[in-house]
């Protein structure tokens, strides 16, 4: 029997079975197949062993993937080729309605320009003065060409002022619409205010423009021996810059054979130069969409909108263009109501409040 101590303190025997004999190599060959194993080894091994199989992994999943779904594999790429086709085309679609509308608005922005520089030119007599008489030649020429028209139907508005006779036969139109018809007696003879309505085409600038244009040239003949009047006259609203742009040809035309000025008050033109036109010009006529001419009427720095009411206006198309009523803003403009025209011209009238006539 041997004796094994077993605790720190106190040594104590325990009794334990003693294996007799011989222990050959064989028997302890098994010790031989253990290393020495340290702590950072283990995890640097247990490490790679990770990376390994994570990495088979996924080669076998792609493998399977690969081999059990060729076709879906074909279409997946199919179908990423078409969506970056499709993207592609969009890409291109909206680069050209991009440029298209660039190329649009420089066209606009080169008419309005061009029409604000015609401003500059002195007005004498009702004739233009340009240098070396070329485009007043020009003009002539033009003139000439459309005098052939024959503007009979227009004499049974035997109260429209020549000069107006005289433009519209240069524009070449031989019969007034159903629209013009229609307002011109009650609008120039009778001196009403109007509330038009027809549609698109149907020649509403004119039958808004004419009256408006008479009223001034009465108001010019009436006046001439007076001081002449400051600042704006006549005011056009109409909601978009492509509706001013098309009322500013037509009134321009129409007051070609006159010594009236119109000009245009848009956004997206420098507002500073806009302002310095209106003051050096002294416009008689001035077309306008509201965010710019609210603007205008809020900073300007030359008051050009103060210095007396316009008396004759034309809201066109009404229904779109203000949030406020437009006497509120014709008080504002002119600082003060006077009589004002009124010719209001759109597509359809709503009647929001059954008696207001
Ligand atoms: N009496 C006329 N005879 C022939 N053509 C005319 C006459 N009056 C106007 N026009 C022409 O008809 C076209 C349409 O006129 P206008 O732009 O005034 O229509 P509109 O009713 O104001 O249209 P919209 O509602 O689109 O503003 C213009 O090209 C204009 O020059």
């Amino acid at each position: 029997m041997t004796s094994i101590s077993i605790s720190s303190d106190k040594w104590q025997t325990a009794d334990v079975e003693v294996m007799d004999g011989d222990f050959d190599d064989d028997m302890l060959q098994f010790l031989g197949s253990f290393e020495e194993v340290l702590p950072e080894t283990v995890d640097k091994v247990s490490e790679r062993k990770l990376k390994k199989t994570s990495k088979k992994q996924k080669k076998k999943e792609e493998n399977t993937v690969g081999s059990k779904n060729p076709e879906n594999e074909e279409k997946s790429i199919e179908e990423r080729r078409l969506a970056k086709k499709l993207k592609r085309k969009e890409q291109m679609a909206a680069n050209r309605k991009q440029r298209k509308e660039r190329l649009a608005r420089r066209k606009e922005q080169k008419e309005l320009e061009k029409g604000q520089e015609s401003m500059e030119t002195p007005i004498e007599n009702g004739k233009k003065k340009r240098k070396g008489g070329e485009i007043q030649e020009n003009n002539d020429k033009k003139k000439k060409a459309k005098k052939e028209t024959d503007v009979s139907a227009w004499k049974q508005f035997y109260f429209l002022p020549n000069e107006i006779l005289e433009a519209i036969e240069q524009m070449g139109f031989s019969q007034p619409t159903e629209i013009q018809s229609a307002v011109l007696p009650i609008a120039v003879r009778d001196r009403q205010d109007v509330l038009g309505a027809a549609e698109t085409g149907s020649g509403k600038t004119l039958a808004f423009g004419i009256p408006l244009v008479s009223r001034l040239l009465e108001a010019l003949s009436n006046k001439e021996e007076e001081e002449p009047p400051k600042g704006p006259r006549a005011l056009i609203v109409a909601p978009t810059r492509e509706l001013v742009i098309q009322i500013m040809r037509h009134i321009n035309s129409l007051i070609a054979t006159t010594p009236l000025k119109a000009v245009s008050i848009v956004g997206g033109l420098a507002q500073v130069k806009q302002e310095r036109v209106i003051s050096q010009q002294n416009p008689d006529i001035v077309v306008a969409t509201p965010g710019r001419l609210w603007a205008m009427i809020q900073v300007s720095v030359s008051g050009i909108f103060q210095y007396s009411p316009p008396k004759h206006s034309n809201i066109t198309p009404g229904h779109k263009c203000w949030n406020t009523p437009p006497p509120t803003i014709f008080h504002k403009v002119g600082g003060g109501v006077q009589k004002m025209f009124f010719l209001i011209f759109c597509l359809k009238i709503k009647r929001t409040q059954p008696n207001y006539a």
